[in-house]
């Protein structure tokens, strides 16, 4: 038995059966991260010696037949953006280099409840700004299935790590798409649950009316059981949604026969390279064969959803970001004379290019004279989109398309082009503007061999019908034995 190769439910099973103690598998996985995350760079911060003591408790209560939380002994890793008590979280930023919280996330407090490991937090782009995860101030993260490609971004690490076996499962956070692409990229699953569905309270803020937090899994089943287990209100997420039902394993088996699906043509048309409109068609077929049907729609505002993404989060970020001002929080600039100096040192020397580049964008977009022109008409679009994928949901139960226009691209090749980096986003963006549901599963290998995601938009909160669908179709295409096959190169 491979103990980096096994689900997270079948090892649960093998826990809670006595066929492994908790520590065996830690140890197991701490021994492969070791031995090769140097090449792929996903973790910023091994939490070594507290899972290995937490893994030794875990064990003894094995013993006693105490096997209580839905997670008992299950190794997870942590995007550097979520807030973990007393352990560094540094959104890979050199603003935030000593920062270690004094409270956990609501979703930490969940999982710890949930009896789940911690192995360490995942390496990002510099506060979720980016598609590649080339913007970490510490070090790039490499794909498993080819250390020349990046694994996306900005949970790369998080997505990378799943592939790699070194967790089986991870959290990340989606804005724009930071889930789902590194999920295709790596071909592994990604969720961004609706907005509001899981609290936000404890995750670094970005963009905070498009931010999630969302699962990152190598099966659908365990993304569903995640997402059910980190779903939940807090009361200082005033738009986290209290009371939903998320027994999303109950029905995943179900039927497709009957359900109408929706492929709009701006999602396999301009932008999107050949192999990929492929994959998406031949899901397509898939799906037709298990009972589904599947339509071509038109979503025609599509082609504006970038401008108004990067105009929007880039407002939210310059807001956000203000905080860091070398008072309250992280890094301090040393030798300013005076209070405007050291704010001014402070964030030139803290924060990266690309965050510093959508703060200017950011304080552009909202001040007086551009604001209407820019910040408004990008929330009219904002409006008009959601409006126009509602309109599809009155006859559709899903929206199928591409995660990303491209499989993964090698590393360096966008980084000097931010334009060709934004675009990158164009198939994601649109759950994130209307706050819908979203998930991403592989759907295919490219002629260079790196995965393909497929993209499941749903209506608002309705993750079941996506897990659904992802579960039948999954079922038909997997990459798991790949996975399992993955020759993770040591340098
Ligand atoms: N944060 C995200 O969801 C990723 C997106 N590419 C961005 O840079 O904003």
């Amino acid at each position: 038995m491979n103990i980096h190769e096994l689900t997270v439910e079948a090892l649960y099973d093998k826990i809670q059966s006595k066929e492994i103690k908790p520590s065996e598998v830690v140890g197991a996985l701490f021994d492969r991260i070791e031995a090769s995350d140097e090449t792929i760079g996903s973790f910023l911060f091994l939490n070594k010696e507290e899972a290995l003591k937490q893994a030794q408790t875990l064990d003894q209560l094995q013993e006693e037949d105490k096997m209580d939380g839905p997670l008992f002994g299950i190794p997870m890793g942590i995007k550097d953006n979520i807030c973990t008590k007393d352990i560094l979280t540094t959104c890979a930023s050199r603003m935030l280099e000593d920062f270690k919280p004094v409270y956990d996330a609501t979703v930490m407090e969940k999982l710890n409840d949930s009896n789940a490991i911690l192995m360490g937090k995942q390496n990002m782009d510099e506060f979720a700004m980016g598609s590649s995860t080339e913007n970490s101030y510490f070090k790039n993260v490499r794909n498993p299935w080819d250390t020349n490609a990046v694994p996306g971004g900005s949970s790369g690490g998080s997505a990378a790590a799943v592939a790699a076996g070194y967790v089986p499962f991870s959290l990340g956070s989606d804005t724009g798409g930071s889930v789902r692409q590194p999920a295709a990229f790596c071909g592994v699953v990604g969720m961004k649950p609706t907005y509001g569905r899981v609290s936000r309270y404890g995750l670094v803020a970005f963009a905070s009316s498009l931010d999630q937090i969302g699962p990152i899994t190598r099966n659908v089943r365990d993304n569903a059981k995640i997402l059910e287990l980190i779903s939940g209100t807090h009361n200082k997420d005033a738009t986290s949604v209290p009371d939903l039902a998320t027994d999303f394993l109950k029905n995943i088996d179900k039927d497709l026969t009957g359900m109408k699906i929706a492929l709009p043509k701006e999602f396999i048309g301009e932008g999107i390279s050949e192999e990929v409109e492929a994959s998406v068609k031949k899901a397509a077929e898939t799906f037709r064969s298990l009972g589904a049907t599947v339509e071509e729609v038109s979503i025609p505002h599509t082609k504006y959803v970038v401008s108004a993404y990067y105009l929007i989060a880039s407002s939210e970020a310059s807001s956000n970001l203000a905080r860091f001002d070398g008072i309250r929080y992280g890094y301090k600039a040393e030798g300013a004379e005076t209070l405007e100096e050291h704010y001014k040192k402070t964030r030139a020397e803290g924060f990266g290019p690309e965050v510093k580049r959508r703060i200017l964008l950011g304080t552009f977009v909202l001040s007086a004279g551009h604001y209407d022109q820019h910040y408004i008409r990008a929330q009219k679009l904002r409006g008009v989109i959601e409006k126009e994928m509602k309109e599809l949901f009155s006859e559709y139960d899903l929206i199928l398309g591409p995660t990303a226009p491209t499989p993964a691209f090698n590393i360096g090749e966008k980084s000097e082009d931010q334009l060709e980096m934004y675009k990158d986003d164009l198939l994601t963006i649109p759950a994130n503007l209307t706050g819908m549901p979203a998930l991403s599963i592989p759907s295919g290998l490219s002629a260079s061999g790196r995965p393909i995601g497929l993209q499941l938009i749903g209506d608002h909160f309705e993750e079941q019908k996506i897990y659904n669908a992802a579960f039948k179709f999954e079922e038909q295409f997997n990459l798991h034995e790949e996975l399992k096959q993955l020759k993770l190169e040591v340098r």
